[in-house]
């Protein structure tokens, strides 16, 4: 057996992966251990067929990059032995002839992947990547019990699904993007991840690319040296290297400036970068989350985000549902919140009536869990310490909403087909207003929701109701809506 080219190893997770490659050419087997050692792994070789199995049983081998046509053997016909392992690598087949029947043949015997020798690096980079990340989500699916919900509430299909995803991506070490809605918990979700990872005693460096001022992005980022522009007067660590070791969260991916996205493309790629106004590159091994609450790649389709950037921080994908698709989570985030922030088991705390609960309920929480907490504080403050809570404590907005789904609940319902009656009455107990007064009310209580829910942030309201930031305000003062930010 040869001596392993051991990685320099600087990640977390990555040491835990090792590489074969069996191939009877040295230089290819070079040339390969170059490019995986660089890619943080463990790399051995063999060059023989007998010596690589025998390499394969004597220890554990996670990936297997495996040559056909070897000196004492063919590999195709060796998967079948190889694969009686109790736990066998992921096998990567490589040939020099790129035949289509090999490839069929490495194929049915379940080999991950075929790659021609003559393709570019790039090529086995990739095969590696996807093959480490299905053996890591192996692994991770053995151990999903294991997980940590680090302050995640709720038990809807929904959300357990999103835990076994924490699961698969606290496993590993690929990028990951969080989409939803706002206020769904992403940075939560995000957090969770870094705290059940590896990574979890190194910094979770939260990057906000929504509230940065675009000047201050790049700096901001990547860091800066003293006099690097107007106004720096000291150096200044980017938080990409105050990463290192740890997960950078950029939150809001959606907003990083086009002129960044390029420099930012190659820091992730090579985990090297220039702060501004330096002339020497620094490293910084960071594992990467983003998310956003954004169709990226409708953004990719009008030229605001760029492609390559998508595809490379779009590894795994975590998705968490709104609110209002997962209702039988809402008494359970409602309790929760009441108890860790009101006392709700304590002598002073606010108690919730069951028909108050069943409002919360009923309603479709745009702005999500925040929406549903805000509420709650609100709520709390106005009824004072040790009430209990009642459907009229909740704000008018909420109210009126639910009044509505109800009257159009029972429009959908059908007479019964005995009696010909319907259960309750056909008609609200309040007379219709003319349509035009109806809908001016609904705009001004949208608005007033809007607003409220945000807790006045302009940009957030842009965002929610898909209003341009001049239209917005005009329909403000319209319908004399307040913004108490403002003031
Ligand atoms: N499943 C959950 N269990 C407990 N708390 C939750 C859950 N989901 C969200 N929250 C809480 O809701 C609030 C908003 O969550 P978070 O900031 O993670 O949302 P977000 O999707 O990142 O929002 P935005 O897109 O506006 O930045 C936080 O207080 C968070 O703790």
């Amino acid at each position: 057996m040869m001596a392993p080219e051991d990685a320099a190893l600087n990640g977390h997770e990555t040491d835990k992966i090792s590489v074969l490659i069996i191939d009877d050419d040295s230089q290819v087997c070079r040339f390969l251990s170059k490019i995986f050692t660089g890619m943080g792994y463990s790399v051995s070789h063999e060059l023989t067929l007998t010596q690589g199995i025998s390499h394969i049983f004597s220890g554990r081998v996670d990936i297997l990059f495996l040559d056909v046509n070897l000196p004492d053997g063919n590999g195709l016909e060796a998967i079948n032995t190889i694969r009686h392992h109790p736990s066998p690598p992921e096998i990567i087949v490589i040939t020099a002839d790129d035949n289509v029947d090999g490839a069929e043949i490495a194929m049915k015997s379940k080999a991950w992947d075929y790659i021609a020798k003559t393709g570019s690096s790039k090529n086995f980079r990739f095969a590696l990547e996807r093959a480490v990340e299905y053996r890591r989500q192996k692994k991770a699916s053995l151990s999903r019990n294991d997980i940590r919900r680090e302050g995640i509430v709720g038990e809807s299909r929904g959300i357990l699904k999103c835990l076994e995803k924490v699961a698969v991506a606290a496993h590993s070490d690929i990028p990951v993007l969080v989409t939803g809605e706002t206020g769904t918990g992403k940075e939560l979700f995000s957090r969770a991840i870094h705290a059940c990872s590896p990574r979890c005693s190194e910094p979770f460096v939260v990057v906000d690319c929504a509230a940065l001022p675009e000047h201050l992005v790049e700096s901001t980022i990547f860091g800066h040296t003293r006099g690097a522009f107007t106004g720096a007067d000291r150096d200044r660590t980017g938080l990409m290297k105050i990463a290192d070791r740890g997960t950078l969260f950029l939150d809001e991916v959606g907003e990083l400036p086009l002129e960044i996205q390029k420099k930012f493309l190659r820091a992730i790629q090579e985990k090297k970068f220039r702060p501004l106004g330096s002339k020497t590159e620094i490293h910084s091994n960071f594992r990467l989350i983003c998310a956003t609450h954004r169709d990226l790649e409708d953004l990719i389709k009008k030229e605001k985000f760029r492609e390559d950037l998508f595809y490379r921080i779009v590894s795994l994908t975590l998705h968490l549902p709104p609110l209002k698709d997962r209702g039988e989570d809402v008494a359970g985030l409602a309790l929760n919140h009441m108890k860790n922030q009101h006392g709700a088991n304590l002598k002073n705390g606010c108690i919730m009536s069951r028909p108050f609960m069943e409002e919360l309920q009923i309603y479709d929480w745009p702005g999500n869990v925040r929406e549903l907490f805000n509420t709650l504080d609100r709520v709390c403050a106005e009824a004072g310490e040790g009430a209990t809570l009642f459907p009229h404590h909740l704000p008018e907005h909420i109210r009126a909403f639910n009044i509505r789904h109800r009257y159009a609940v029972r429009q959908t319902e059908t007479p019964d087909p005995e009696t010909g009656s319907f259960e309750g009455p056909l008609v609200p107990s309040e007379p219709l207003p003319p349509f035009k007064d109806h809908m001016e009310k609904n705009k001004a209580e949208y608005l007033g929701h809007l607003v409220a829910v945000t807790q006045g942030d302009i940009k957030a309201c842009c965002r929610i109701s898909g209003l341009s930031r001049g239209h917005l305000y005009r329909l403000m003062q319209q319908y004399d809506i307040k913004n108490n930010a403002d003031s």
